[in-house]
């Protein structure tokens, strides 16, 4: 019962911050900052002083203009309590009939007031305006200690994780490179996605530092042959692959890829798992497999056929046309595309809006989603692991990549 209660007043304190319903505080009561239901206030700052007298109605009245002020969402059972202290210092104990049982958030805040019983209105106002005065400074404190807070940036060297405002962004941070992707940057990805999955944020967001998103995986991948040979170097590189993959498939939140610059290959392919793509206009769209005698991965083989259907895939997956991000769009692998000169300023709004929704309704929407066909996917990432690891063998594939870094391909 508490959760459902607990559940029904985040939905109602979300409504009232849009605006649609400010019902849920009382009239002249001060709406709470919006925008920030997900934070918790730490049990130590909810103290209320039930002896300290003597709060005038001035001090009240400076408290419910602070309560406006608030940079943090308190959390439901202080909203509860705020409302309740608030009824009781300028109405008296509860006057009004208990709402029905079906009820739930009205009958939540009648339970509050009425749990109040006698206590006299100046106590009441009193432990209103220190409540408060208790959240205030926890609100100040932590917003100074945010930025230390939000670089979360962990041990990393090729990719930068950063989280705020409900928001963890992965970034490819190879610019020098065109964000190829070297193997320690496809470990660096995963252990980031891992940690995106069990933070707090709502969206997690890849990108890439620089003019490029990503020119897909490093060549010189192919060059560090083990002592153990070519062949071990294919499997432990399909390995590889087979596992970066099958993050991106069991990802368990909204997962957007900002797609800044040009993208080749598997930075690609992966963008068919991922839930909403982002284009700058100077962004295009390149699998050169065929080129480079390799065959599609990340499941491209299974969603751009779904995605654009069969000829349009076989255009891009067989044959290596290269899509503008009009294309792209046209196309549906890409959500919405944007002016280059806007690109991160509309891009990044929209998405802070997005991470406002309730976190647990996307994530679940998402899951719904993907959960259909989660093991065909991963049927697929196995099989196009294994017939990459035979190509990476081939003499089509090795003289490719010889041709790369003798000057000769330049795509
Ligand atoms: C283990 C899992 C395997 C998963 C299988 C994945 C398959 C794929 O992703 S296939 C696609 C592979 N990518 C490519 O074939 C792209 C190769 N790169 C290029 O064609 C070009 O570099 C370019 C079109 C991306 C950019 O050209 P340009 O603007 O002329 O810039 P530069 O070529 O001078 O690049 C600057 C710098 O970066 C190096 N570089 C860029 N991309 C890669 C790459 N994919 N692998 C290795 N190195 C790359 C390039 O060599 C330059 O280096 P320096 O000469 O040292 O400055």
């Amino acid at each position: 019962m508490a959760g459902v209660v607990g559940r029904l007043i985040r939905c109602w304190c979300r409504r009232a911050v849009a605006g649609r319903s400010r019902s849920a505080l009382p009239s002249g009561h001060p709406a709470l900052h919006p925008g920030c239901c997900s934070l918790k206030v730490p049990a130590l700052q909810l103290h209320v002083s039930k002896t300290a007298m003597g709060a005038s109605q001035k001090d009240f009245e400076n408290a419910m203009n602070q309560v406006k002020l608030l940079k943090e969402d308190p959390g439901n059972e202080v909203k509860l309590k705020l409302y309740a202290l608030y009824k009781q210092a300028t109405e008296g104990p509860c006057n009004t009939p208990k709402p029905g049982v079906f009820d739930l958030i009205n009958k939540a805040k009648w339970e509050a007031w009425n749990a109040l019983g006698s206590l006299p209105k100046e106590t009441a106002r009193q432990n209103y305006v220190d409540l408060v005065s208790g959240l205030s400074s926890s609100s100040d404190s932590s917003s100074q200690a945010k930025p230390e807070a939000d670089r979360k940036q962990a041990e990393y060297e090729t990719v930068v994780m950063t989280s705020e405002d409900g928001i963890t962004k992965i970034m490819l941070n190879r610019p020098a490179k065109k964000n190829a992707l070297t193997e320690q940057m496809y470990q660096e990805i995963m252990l980031a996605l891992e940690a995106a999955s069990k933070d707090d944020s709502t969206i997690t967001v890849l990108t890439g530092n620089g003019d490029y998103y990503s020119s897909g995986n490093d060549l010189t991948n192919f060059t560090n042959i083990p002592p153990e040979g070519v062949e071990a170097k294919a499997k432990n590189s399909a390995i590889l692959l087979r596992n970066f993959v099958g993050s991106f498939i069991d990802f368990p939140k909204p997962l957007v890829a900002v797609v800044n610059g040009p993208a080749v290959g598997i930075s690609v392919t992966v963008l068919g798992l991922f839930d909403l793509v982002y284009a700058t206009d100077r962004a295009t769209f390149h699998t050169p497999f065929s080129h480079l005698g390799q065959t599609p991965e990340g499941c491209s083989s299974y969603t751009f056929p779904k995605i654009m259907g069969p000829a349009k895939a076989a255009e891009m997956l067989i044959f290596g046309k290269k899509l503008t991000a009009g294309e792209a769009y046209a196309q549906g692998l890409v959500t919405e595309v944007f002016p280059d000169s806007t690109f991160q300023k509309e891009v990044w709004t929209r998405l802070k809006a997005y991470s406002k929704l309730p976190q647990n309704a996307l994530r679940i929407s998402k899951q719904i989603i993907r959960s259909q066909e989660k093991e065909k996917l991963h049927a697929v990432n196995a099989k196009e692991s294994s017939i990459l690891q035979e190509r990476w063998l081939s003499s089509e594939c090795m003289n490719a990549i010889m041709n790369f870094f003798s000057q000769k391909a330049k795509l």
